[in-house]
């Protein structure tokens, strides 16, 4: 088992005739679920998707999922890693990528594959063997500081989601603070604001999501 900080010890798997593989990670509770639900409702009749998800002892997420019929329930498959969950998306990605191409293998054509992580801390992050596109999701209610910490997840992903801003009110989160403090650590890379529960069909996101896949499968 390879630590937190250690090079990702696998190569990026090829690319052609295959879908976009999208890891969805951030710390437990941040909303990973809710943005893989609510992104497979509004993308379900426009790309052709399947979705796996990461629990340490149950199959939850998937239960949600299958309870919610975001998608079929043969496009849904569960991996239970019995370990901390960024081992199973960076140092032991075995279980997972035998998801994923299980998954590709009984779908065909499909066009994206969601990877969705157990919640772990700001600095697990998937191996680029597992994903090509990572989003990180971060809760406003862990407090405005906590961009500013850094740490992979929220420097090196693709996108980072600041997500229960319906909450910043009460919790007296500074969206602002975040924003800014998010701004000077990603060095430009994307950041959006967002409450799933006020806005369910989380629009940019789904633009960012969309966006990447058509640029994956056809350049
Ligand atoms: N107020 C508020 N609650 C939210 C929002 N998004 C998600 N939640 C709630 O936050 C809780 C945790 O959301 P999940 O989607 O299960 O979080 P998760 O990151 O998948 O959690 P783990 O898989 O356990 O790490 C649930 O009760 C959601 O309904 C939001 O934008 N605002």
């Amino acid at each position: 088992m390879g630590g937190y900080h250690g090079p990702d010890q696998h190569h990026a798997a090829p690319k052609a005739g295959r879908p976009m593989r999208l890891g969805i990670g951030g710390p437990v509770g941040s909303g990973k679920t809710a943005l893989t639900a609510a992104l497979c409702k509004v993308l379900k009749d426009e790309l052709n998707l399947a979705v796996v998800t990461n629990d340490i002892y149950t199959t939850e997420d998937a239960d949600f999922l299958r309870r919610n019929a975001v998608l079929d329930d043969a496009r849904i498959m569960a991996v239970r890693t019995g370990c901390c969950p960024h081992t199973a998306i960076r140092d032991d990605i075995s279980a997972n990528l035998d998801a994923v191409e299980d998954l590709e293998e009984r779908h065909e054509n499909l066009e994206l594959v969601i990877v969705e992580s157990g919640g772990d801390n700001l600095t697990a992050t998937f191996s680029q063997g597992l994903v090509d596109k990572q989003i990180f999701v971060l809760d406003v209610s862990g407090g405005d500081k906590v961009p500013r910490k850094g740490g992979p997840g929220v420097t090196t992903s693709d996108l980072l989601v600041i997500n229960k801003t319906d909450l910043a009110p009460l919790v007296g989160a500074d969206l602002g603070v975040m924003d800014r403090d998010s701004a000077q650590v990603r060095e430009g890379r994307p950041v959006v604001f967002s409450s799933i529960r006020e806005e369910p069909d989380v629009p940019k996101i789904a633009d960012w999501v969309r966006t990447h896949v058509h640029e994956f499968l056809h350049h």
